[in-house]
């Protein structure tokens, strides 16, 4: 019989449920894939705000790290909250040594025909609250360019985290096209002229519709949906960059794997309970 994909997540710990590790956590399990999580901070949070932030130390991360890779492996891996520039430092160092190793889980009893060696890494980065203020200082924005961007197969920000990392994309059409999300409009110290892919979740809202924006190293792609009428979109974000990973991991190309988890994300905040808080949690 064959095993589950396994997909880890070095995210935050949200109390409320709603969002971080816990969000990508029941989006896999939704999924049908094995969920394994590396804590990098404990937060104290619940629909309305977070109270207080709690930072694992960096090597305790970089540990929870090692203990899952070298054991069962990832098929793919995903970034959620880092918040510091030590965290960003020790989660780098560790992903940066994944292109030479073959990290394929033993495959105990499995015969799944193995895991790709270097498993797809999606950096979905965390810099604003949901009142789109910046969370952090710059040099955390700058710590995410410089060592997270050249590691990325998939960058996701939202519209505030774009701007701050400098992801050009306000003028960006249909089939336009660019120099990969080039540095120039922000406060980036270098350019992406070779930079990852990217997807600006929630670009654009307008005529009943919201639109993210897909950056394919070539050419940008508008990608409406329907705007759902509610305020309980909280972990829309994780949700979203958990399934693209599992889809992706599933073995569907970026467009395919996209489609998939924004078609998942849709149903999730359509099937939201009426919470009557500030920003409730999706149905997973
Ligand atoms: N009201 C809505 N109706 C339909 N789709 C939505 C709605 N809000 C967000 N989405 C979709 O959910 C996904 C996540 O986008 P969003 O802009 O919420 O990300 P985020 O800002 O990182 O998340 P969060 O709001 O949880 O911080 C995107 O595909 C976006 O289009
Ligand atoms: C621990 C943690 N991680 C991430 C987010 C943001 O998530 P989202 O952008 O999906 O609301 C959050 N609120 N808390």
């Amino acid at each position: 019989m064959s095993h589950p994909l396994p997909l880890l997540t070095i995210a935050g710990s949200d109390s409320g449920g709603a969002a971080g590790l816990q969000a990508d956590l029941k989006t896999w399990a939704a999924l049908g894939a094995y969920g394994m999580n590396v804590i990098t901070a404990v937060t104290a949070q619940n629909s309305e705000r977070v109270a207080a932030v709690h930072y694992l130390p960096p090597e305790m991360v970089a540990v929870q790290i090692d203990a899952v890779l070298s054991d069962y492996g990832a098929a793919a891996i995903k970034t959620g909250f880092l918040g510091r520039v030590e965290i960003i430092e020790a989660v780098a160092g560790r992903l940066a040594l994944l292109g030479g190793l073959a990290i394929r889980p033993l495959d105990r009893g499995g015969g799944g025909g193995g895991l790709p060696t270097r498993p797809t890494i999606i950096i979905d980065p965390v810099l604003v609250n949901h009142r789109g203020e910046a969370m952090f200082g710059p040099e955390v924005a700058a710590a995410y360019r410089k060592l997270l961007f050249p590691l990325a197969d998939l960058v996701t920000p939202n519209r505030g985290e774009a701007a701050l990392l400098g992801v050009g994309v306000a003028e960006q059409g249909e089939g336009e096209q660019g120099s990969g999300g080039a540095g120039e409009q922000g406060g980036g110290e270098e350019t992406l002229d070779n930079g990852p892919r990217l997807l600006v979740k929630g670009w654009r809202r307008d005529e009943g519709q919201i639109v993210d924006l897909f950056w394919d190293g070539d050419r940008w792609h508008q990608l409406p949906q329907p705007l759902i009428d509610t305020a309980n979109t909280h972990g829309s974000g994780d949700t979203l960059s958990a399934a693209i990973c599992a889809y992706r991991a599933q073995g569907h190309d970026w467009p395919e794997a996209i489609r998939r988890a924004q078609a998942y994300t849709h149903a999730a905040i359509q099937r939201g309970a009426a919470w009557r808080l500030g920003a409730g949690p999706l149905g997973h």
